[in-house]
């Protein structure tokens, strides 16, 4: 069984946020529109909800944060979902990979997207707060043996790094990873704002100079993301661009539902207006039926939200 919104969206993914800190501070962060919770979900708890989701029809699981490896147990937390799903993915910094990776691959995890804005030591400092770019690379170079996928995120920021799209391009050909291309986002009411305004950087004329060089184009089911498969000096890149804003198709092929860190089920990254409470039930001692209840009435407040 899959669960179908009111707008015709099969829900399929689960995004986990298991906690809301990290350990550096990008200034552009949207710390997946969480505001700051007051609880956070045990191992067990999060299993349960995993477990719920899968009977559902929703099999694919992202683990996110803040960051989620600073949690001392999400090696546990891996281990527990793993039974339950079919793509067990987590969205990291990287910043403790060249140590976790193997720990995560044991525990089951499939594959990794790992933030890198730059390659330049100082920018990442500039960006991130933290002088720590030697550690990701080489948490980075790690999950590439180890994984069966990683996917390098560069959020692209006009005058920051937009001018090194091409030299990430060559680097993930080279290592063997994907390279997703983000633009910035935003929710309707900061798109005046000066941080938009000043770094927004446009990834459609991109894509249409990608179009001309690639020597294979593919189309995501999930939000009808491009990739680009384009030849490079280090063999062909593979490159996916996420262009959220303003982008209607985008939002009308989105599969996504999430879940806060302190236990709410959100519908949508940008919206705040509607969450869901299914920590509280499952303390009280709410049975599988209810939780299932808790879903659908979730997936059913669901709408786009650029239409
Ligand atoms: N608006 C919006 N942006 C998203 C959504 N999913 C991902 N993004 C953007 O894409 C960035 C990277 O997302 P990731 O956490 O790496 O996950 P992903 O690339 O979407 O997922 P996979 O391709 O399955 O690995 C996020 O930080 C967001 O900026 C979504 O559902 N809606
Ligand atoms: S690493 Fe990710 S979660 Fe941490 S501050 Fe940067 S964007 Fe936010
Ligand atoms: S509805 Fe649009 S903005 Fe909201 S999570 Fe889905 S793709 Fe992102």
């Amino acid at each position: 069984m899959v669960l179908v919104d009111r707008f015709g969206r099969p829900v399929t993914n689960l995004r986990i946020s298991v906690t809301e800190e990290c350990n550096l501070s990008c200034f552009y962060c949207h710390r997946e529109g969480q505001m700051k919770g007051k609880r956070q979900m045990t191992p067990q708890e999060i299993e349960r909800i995993v477990k719920v989701a899968s009977n559902l029809g929703i099999k694919k699981v992202k683990l996110t944060g803040g960051e989620p490896t600073i949690r001392s147990d999400i090696v546990e937390i891996v281990k527990r979902i793993r039974p339950y799903v079919v793509d067990l993915s987590m969205t990291t910094n990287g910043t403790v990979m060249h140590r976790l990776a193997e720990e995560l691959r044991a525990a089951g995890l499939d594959r990794v997207n790992i933030s890198l804005d730059t390659l330049d030591r100082e920018k990442y400092k500039k960006i991130t707060g933290f002088d720590v770019l030697p550690w990701v690379l080489k948490g980075i170079e790690k999950s590439v043996k180890l994984f069966k996928l990683v996917k390098l995120n560069m959020v692209v920021m006009r005058d920051l790094n937009h001018e090194e799209i091409w030299d990430m391009i060559n680097y993930a050909a080279k290592i063997g990873a994907v390279l997703q291309l983000i633009e910035i986002e935003v929710p309707r009411e900061m798109t005046e704002s000066w941080f938009f305004k000043r770094y927004f950087y446009p990834l459609k004329p991109l894509e249409d100079e990608f179009s001309k060089k690639a020597v294979e184009i593919r189309e995501r089911r999930m939000h009808r993301r491009k990739k680009y498969f384009i030849p490079t000096e280090n063999g062909i890149a593979e490159v996916e661009v996420v262009r959220s804003m303003h982008n209607t198709v985008f939002c009308a092929n989105c599969t996504r539902i999430r879940l806060t860190s302190d236990g709410y089920l959100k519908t949508c990254l940008l919206r705040r207006d509607d969450l869901v409470d299914i920590l509280t039930p499952i303390r009280n001692g709410a049975t599988d039926e209810e939780l299932i209840e808790i879903f659908k009435q979730a997936i059913m407040l669901r709408r786009p939200y650029w239409i």
